[in-house]
């Protein structure tokens, strides 16, 4: 029932949405809706079945069909991520600290890399935002300790001691959480349709992630302004976070989802992470996370500079 009023209630949004005129923009000439790699997709605004019915209902299923299996695979790939990390942390092969920062790193960045398995129907970023949604739950039932899973906590909290404690396990409901809520964010507000949700995820997952990494094991010179963080790790995460949100937007555009200008896109780009590195290395880390500061300066400067 909840599925179904999901899908019309989407459907009716993005058939109002998707009559606004396709603008081209500075960098960006959206091509999602008319990809010419995709399927035409009946549910999709302005599509004109020329088929039969039969057939146009058959494009409807083969979308959702395609979406449902996305989705299952997607989730399967979430949970088998933080398991094979929980095992290389038991084994003693990483350290639960760096555990920690791969799963921050290639959780996002991968969930991005498979936006383009889902369909081109209008309910595909639904779909796509239901792995973040589930994650979103288990963090939060464990985070209150309702239910026990020693390897979700050993690779994605900071001590990895599952002693179950409520303060220990409550940290699941901080940094963790505010990174699975800005991916349905950027999932659902931004898909493949925008480059500031690929560019926002990558230097949420990428930038913030080398910055701990490299601050943690080079950062002795640290920013005078804030003795918590480095000059290694901010440089680093400008450096990994360009180079990273780049590759990600270079893949879209090879996928044909977007037409860019290199040249202003890597000017964009380049702002991005100057803005969102800047914001990072900020002492506001007890005020506001870093997986909520990160993105949403990133959004924000993304937006001015994209233009959309
Ligand atoms: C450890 C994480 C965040 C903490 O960040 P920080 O506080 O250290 O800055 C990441 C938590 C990841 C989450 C448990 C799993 C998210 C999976 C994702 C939605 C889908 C991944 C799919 C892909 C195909 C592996
Ligand atoms: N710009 C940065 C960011 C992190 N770091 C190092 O990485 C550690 C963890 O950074 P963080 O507090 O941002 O970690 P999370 O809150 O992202 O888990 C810091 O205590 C520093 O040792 C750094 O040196 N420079």
């Amino acid at each position: 029932m909840m599925t179904t009023t999901l899908l019309l209630s989407s459907s009716c949004y993005f058939t109002i949405l998707g009559s606004r005129p396709t603008i081209i923009r500075r960098h960006v000439i959206p091509t999602t809706h008319h990809h010419p790699l995709r399927f035409p997709s009946p549910n999709r605004p302005g599509f004109v079945c020329r088929e039969p019915y039969y057939k146009c209902r058959a494009a409807v299923a083969g979308d959702l069909l395609r979406d449902v299996g996305a989705t299952a695979a997607v989730l399967v790939g979430a949970y088998g991520l933080v398991r094979s990390f929980d095992s290389l942390t038991k084994r003693n092969i990483i350290q639960q600290s760096l555990s920690r920062k791969l799963v921050h790193i290639m959780s996002g960045l991968l969930f991005v890399v498979s936006w383009p398995i889902f369909s081109s129907s209008m309910e595909a970023r639904y779909f796509a935002s239901f792995v973040p949604l589930v994650n979103c739950l288990r963090l939060i039932v464990h985070g209150l300790s309702l239910v026990k899973d020693e390897g979700l906590i050993k690779s994605v909290t900071r001590e990895g001691k599952p002693d179950f404690n409520f303060v220990l396990t409550r940290e699941l409901l901080k940094g963790p959480l505010y990174y699975v809520l800005i991916l349905m964010l950027c999932t659902v507000g931004f898909w493949r349709e925008s480059p500031i949700g690929v560019v926002s995820l990558g230097m949420m997952c990428a930038g913030d992630g080398f910055a701990d990494i490299i601050g943690r094991r080079f950062g002795s010179m640290k920013i005078f302004y804030n003795p918590k963080k480095s000059w290694a790790g901010s440089i680093s995460m400008f450096i990994s976070g360009f180079l990273i949100s780049t590759g990600m937007l270079y893949y879209y555009s090879v996928l044909g989802y977007f037409v860019l200008d290199w040249v202003s896109t890597m000017q964009s780009v380049a702002l991005v992470c100057l803005v969102a590195t800047v914001v990072e290395s900020l002492p506001t880390t007890d005020l506001i996370d870093d997986n909520i500061s990160v993105p949403l300066s990133s959004m924000l400067a993304a937006y001015l500079s994209f233009g959309y």
